[in-house]
């Protein structure tokens, strides 16, 4: 059973959270327990039929909410579907009319999991709600909606500790695949401003291939790094989503990129990965014969200037230089990011 104020993201969760279990084999029902707002019962068949997902619904003017809870659930046993997400009604505010509704439907259908479903962007007033739906109503676990906002989910350290309720999962966008397990560590190095760098390494495994990612490694500490390999990185980088992305997941400078946004375009990126292509693979491993008529030709390929073909091979040099230094001195390059 999902609760929540108005607008919180209720419907949205629901059908969420019926795709997870649809992806991990189990099947869902939507109930539209939310009588009060009509276009809730439509936007909940829309979201049902866009998905594919079964949804109970009763004509609102002679029903109530626990009524069709309760029907929802029977018309889930009988055909044999192994959960039931009833999305119930909210309000701007809460009041003693929306908690007694909301009773209702609890005792009804007595469900495995009472989720109160709370937007991020609200901070101080989702304690408040968490706190008032938690002593009424009685709450197992906590959504926070519209975590890909601004917000940090400072809101995520209150609620838990005010309620004592843990938050199970994160929206993450208005799409139905936008809900994430909550991971306590991740939330907190978001709030800390340090990245994410668990989503970093996910993401980075889903890009790059582990057998590539293995002769890298070897690569970088034998010092046999081509501009080859500088272009699977720089096609590495655009796979996780441009750097943009990739530097906000990084612990100590998430908050610089943000601030540089727009300026972290990717341009530059496809600007070098057109003039390593334009390079023939001999010049890819051995650079140095590069010299002024092929720098001409590799520009005229790529559409760019000689002196940008030469700022590549000059960023190349020095990430070479950087590899040689660390795998001889790894402690020493550390410390040069601190
Ligand atoms: N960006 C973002 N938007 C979300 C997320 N979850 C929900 N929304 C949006 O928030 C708005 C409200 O979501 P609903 O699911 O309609 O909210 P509700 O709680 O069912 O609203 P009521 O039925 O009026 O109580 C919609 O525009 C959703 O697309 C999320 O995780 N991220």
């Amino acid at each position: 059973m999902l609760v929540g104020l108005q607008g919180s993201g209720k419907t949205t969760t629901a059908a969420k959270l019926a795709l997870q279990m649809r992806r991990q084999s189990h099947s869902a029902m939507l109930v539209a327990a939310d009588l009060r707002r009509p276009a809730a019962i439509s936007q909940l068949e829309t979201l049902g039929k866009q998905l594919d997902l079964p949804v109970y619904s009763e004509d609102p003017a002679s029903s109530t909410p626990a009524k069709v809870a309760a029907a929802g659930l029977r018309r889930a046993t009988e055909l044999a579907l192994t959960w039931v997400i009833v999305d119930t009604g909210g309000r701007l505010h809460i009041d003693e009319e929306l908690m007694g509704e909301l009773e209702e439907v609890k005792r009804a259908v007595n469900p495995h999991q009472t989720l109160l479903v709370v937007d991020a962007m609200t901070g101080q007033d989702a304690v408040n709600a968490a706190e008032a739906f938690h002593q009424q109503i009685g709450l197992d676990g906590m959504v926070m909606s519209k975590m890909d906002g601004d917000a940090r989910g400072g809101a995520a350290l209150s609620i838990t500790r005010v309620t004592g309720v843990p938050i199970k999962f994160i929206g993450t966008g208005e799409r139905p695949d936008g809900l994430e397990p909550f991971h306590p560590d991740r939330m907190a190095s978001r709030i800390l401003a340090m990245g994410d760098v668990m989503t970093l390494i996910e993401r980075a495994q889903e890009a790059v291939d582990e057998d590539k990612a293995k002769e890298l490694e070897r690569k970088m500490r034998t010092s046999s790094f081509t501009l080859d390999d500088f272009l699977d990185q720089i096609q590495g980088v655009k796979k996780m989503g441009g750097l943009a992305s990739v530097l906000e997941m990084m612990p100590g400078i998430g908050n610089a990129a943000k601030k540089m946004q727009g300026q972290l375009d990717d341009s530059e990126l496809r600007k070098t990965e057109a003039i390593i292509s334009s390079m023939t693979m001999h010049e890819r491993t051995s650079p140095e014969v590069i010299k002024a008529s092929r720098r001409r030709r590799i520009a005229l390929g790529s559409g760019t200037n000689p002196s940008d073909v030469n700022r590549v091979l000059n960023q190349f040099k020095q990430t070479q230089r950087l590899m040689r230094q660390f795998s001889s001195n790894p402690k020493g390059i550390m410390r040069m990011f601190r």
